[in-house]
């Protein structure tokens, strides 16, 4: 009761005030995952992942979160195979997560709720011109979630957590270069996929959802330093960078398949 109680009260953050749903809306995120309402196909193949390292381009704070950007001008980091029916790039990704262990994570599954959960966006080169164009194609982009849980030091994770202090504020970048964000995948290959939304403005309709089902693990330190980051620039009153989720959205006709039995 109280997550829920406190998932709306974080709907009136100042980022979602007004976003609190999109008039019309029936294909919002994150939704709660119910896992025995999901419906195995046969037909969703294996995860293909290649990404190259060295696409690799710099670390930001967008206000909101911090985003690892990469270059996505080539097809040297892409997904392909699981639901889709082409490759996706990959453009970033990004983190959600919570004040405290006991919440963070934009998806639940039957309503367990994780720390901190991993989005890796990517977008479809095939049908749209550009990342931007893509955010307002039906099916535009791909984004693969990956919850974390609380557990052992993630090493790769570790890299990433060294540069945060240099991003602290909103707007602050620095160079983040040969980073391979597939060692933040966990081995098992289970997914849940279902169509969604943004989580964030534009909120647009335009995302397949890939949600792995095993969940890495990171330790209590790194959950800290993801913590120590600011929603607010260098001079402003500091704001911690914490809850940045927005809450479950409604399921409506929608139905949630697994690649798993
Ligand atoms: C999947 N997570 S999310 O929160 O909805 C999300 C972001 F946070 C993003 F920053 C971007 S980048 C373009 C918009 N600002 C995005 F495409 C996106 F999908
Ligand atoms: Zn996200």
């Amino acid at each position: 009761a109280a997550c829920s109680s406190y998932r709306l009260r974080d709907a009136l953050h100042p980022l979602w005030q007004s976003e609190l749903s999109v008039s019309g809306g029936t294909r919002q995120s994150p939704i709660n995952i119910h896992w025995r309402d999901s419906v195995y196909d046969p037909h969703l193949k294996p995860l293909k992942i290649h990404y190259d390292p060295a696409t690799c381009l710099y670390i930001w704070n967008n206000g909101y979160s911090f985003q690892v950007e990469f270059d996505d001008t080539t097809d040297k980091s892409v997904i392909m195979g699981g639901p889709l029916e082409n490759h996706y790039r990959l453009k970033q990704f990004h983190f959600h997560w919570g004040a405290i262990n006991e919440w963070g994570s934009e998806h639940m599954v039957d309503s367990k709720v994780y720390p901190a959960e991993l989005h890796l966006v990517h977008w479809n080169p095939v049908t749209s011109t550009s990342f931007e164009d893509a955010i307002m194609e039906n099916n535009g982009l791909v984004v693969i979630g990956v919850f974390l849980k609380l557990g052992a030091h993630h090493a790769g994770l570790q890299k990433l957590v060294d540069a945060l202090p240099a991003v602290k504020h909103k707007d602050a970048i620095v160079e983040f270069d040969v980073f391979d964000p597939s060692c933040l995948m966990p081995s098992c290959p289970d997914y849940w996929t279902y169509d969604g939304s943004l989580t964030t403005p534009p909120l647009t309709e335009s995302v397949t959802w890939i949600i792995k089902k095993t969940p890495i693990e990171v330790d209590q330190n790194q959950l800290e330093e993801f913590r120590m980051l600011l929603f607010t620039s260098a001079g402003e009153e500091e704001k911690r960078m914490v809850d940045n989720f927005r809450p479950l959205q409604p399921l409506m006709n929608r139905t949630v398949r697994s690649s798993f039995r």
